[in-house]
């Protein structure tokens, strides 16, 4: 990456720059490869953030299928994570994960999961399991909240028979032949997952990222207090294929310490490959140096810019966070490592600044957090408008929660530190109300900016890339118009 005529005078963050086109010869936005050389095994550079209200289960498999990676955060306690992680192992690679409901539930307990829009839907299952039938989601909408979902099913089950899933192209155009928009897919009447024609597309331009044994990968993360290598050695048994040992302040001894015990664990994969151990969170060479030395392999950069929270203000502590991945992506090339860039991404171009700038990966939490697959449960405005509750994982919220067994005075004195948010409303887009409808809207976003730089790679795009800096009124030009002005 080289700056477009202008040299920086001090740091700068994404908002502060913009990317300048030059000559390309990729001829498509679909000629350009997304895949990470991180070592997680992902094939698009993103990755959801160890955060509650974002990363559960569901939320993972969803990335996993699309490329992605989800970690699970270090705050669930260790037979939950080691159940999330299997549940992950568990789910259906080409179809997707049923919503599953009993029929004597009402319309009001299924739309506090997916809201009435079309492209979604429930399926229904008796108390022995026998599969009953799927609901479309837009159905849901138009009848009154205390309606049994049982009442909904009539005539015919409409589905899609597994074994004629030959491609993702033989998907899609069942559904079209059809006229499905959602269907539940059977294997000898079983239910096997579910499909939407968007789904289907989706399953014919991602590439799932999955282990040695044909299965979704998941990442998850541990802090660096108590047992670190216990609850290592336990995630990995549970099949994790990434740990993540994370900490609000990453270059200090006890972080360097937790690195050290992992690495020395020699964690591997079902074919004998190293587990990638991440750790951080940092902004500067020194930091990199010393974490890439304890034995990790990626960094994990990014103080303060995250939408949860508070630490800059708090303690004026952090940097600007395309300077701080710039500068950390070249010191962890020059010693063998990679460097995600974590927190503060809020549209699609923050993350194709992040990747020019070096990433190996961008980390994302609050923006995911409004979607149908996080784990919260859907509540409305006054308005009407969907959304659902996030905090961050410093706040006292998340800290009440994580210390609940202490004493009250100890967990007092821990509550004085929060450097975060304890509530927020991230709403639902009404037209991207998943969050694969959010992966589409960043990686088309993202294989564009790539071709704007003539990149075929991310290692061109950030070979490539040409960056200026602008001003204010720079910036607030590229938005769009909504009402006249
Ligand atoms: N990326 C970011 O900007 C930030 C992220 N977070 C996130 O919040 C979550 C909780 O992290 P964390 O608060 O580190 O909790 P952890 O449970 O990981 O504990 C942190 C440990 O480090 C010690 N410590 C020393 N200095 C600091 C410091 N300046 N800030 C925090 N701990 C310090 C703490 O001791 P003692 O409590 O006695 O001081 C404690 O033993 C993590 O997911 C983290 O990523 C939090 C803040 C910033
Ligand atoms: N200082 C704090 N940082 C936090 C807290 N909770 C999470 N985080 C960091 O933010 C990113 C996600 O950023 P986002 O802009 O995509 O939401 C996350 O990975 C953490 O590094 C917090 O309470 N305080
Ligand atoms: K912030």
């Amino acid at each position: 990456m080289e700056f477009y005529e202008t040299t920086p005078r001090h740091d700068l963050t994404y908002s502060d720059v913009f990317l300048v086109p030059s000559h390309s010869e990729v001829g498509s936005r679909l000629g350009v490869s997304l895949a990470t050389s991180d070592g997680t095994g992902a094939t698009i550079p993103i990755v959801s953030a160890n955060m509650n209200s974002v990363t559960g289960p569901r939320l993972s498999a969803a990335l996993a299928r699309r490329g992605g990676l989800g970690v699970l955060p270090q705050d669930l306690h260790l037979q939950d994570l080691d159940a999330a992680i299997r549940w992950v192992k568990d789910q259906p690679v080409e179809f997707d994960t049923p919503l599953d409901f009993r029929p004597e539930q009402t319309v009001a307990d299924a739309l506090l999961h997916v809201p009435p829009v079309a492209g979604q839907g429930i399926v229904l299952h008796d108390e022995k399991g026998v599969f009953l039938g799927c609901i479309e989601a837009s159905r849901l909408g138009t009848v009154q909240p205390d309606a049994k979902l049982g009442d909904l099913l009539h005539g015919p089950l409409a589905s899609i028979d597994a074994d004629n899933v030959t491609s993702p192209r033989a998907a899609f155009d069942l559904m079209v032949a059809a006229d499905l928009e959602f269907a539940p897919v059977l294997r000898h009447g079983q239910l096997v997952g579910t499909l939407s024609r968007t789904g289907a597309l989706r399953s014919t331009l991602y590439q799932p990222a999955l282990d040695a044994n044909g299965r979704l990968r998941v990442a998850a993360a541990v802090g660096i207090n108590g047992d670190v290598a216990g609850k290592a050695t336990a995630l990995a048994a549970a099949g994790v294929d990434v740990l993540v040992l994370d900490t609000a302040h990453g270059h200090q001894q006890g972080m360097l310490r937790a690195i050290e015990a992992v690495a020395k664990l020699g964690l591997t994969d079902a074919r004998g490959a190293r587990l990638p151990i991440v750790a951080g969170n940092v902004v500067t060479t020194a930091a990199v140096r010393d974490l890439v030395a304890a034995g990790a392999s990626v960094i994990k950069v990014g103080v303060g810019p995250g939408a949860m929270c508070t630490t800059r203000m708090m303690t004026a502590v952090g940097r600007p966070q395309f300077s701080a991945v710039l500068e950390t992506a070249a010191a962890a090339k020059e010693f063998g490592a990679h460097v995600w860039a974590d927190g503060g991404v809020r549209y699609p171009r923050d993350v194709a600044l992040a990747l020019a700038a070096g990433a190996a990966s961008v980390m994302i939490g609050s923006w995911f957090a409004g979607t149908i697959e996080a784990p919260g449960v859907l509540q409305t405005d006054a308005t009407g408008r969907l959304y659902k509750e996030s905090w961050g994982m410093a706040s006292s919220k998340a800290v009440h929660e994580r210390f609940d067994r202490l004493d009250p005075y100890e967990l007092a004195r821990k509550e004085l530190f929060a450097e975060g948010i304890s509530s927020s409303k991230i709403y639902l887009d009404p037209l991207r109300p998943s969050v694969e409808d959010l992966l589409d809207m960043i990686t088309s976003g993202l294989r564009s900016s790539m071709t704007y730089a003539g990149a075929a790679t991310l290692d061109q795009f950030h070979q490539n890339a040409l960056v200026g800096i602008q001003s204010a009124a720079g910036y607030e030009e590229g938005k769009a118009l909504p009402v006249s002005w």
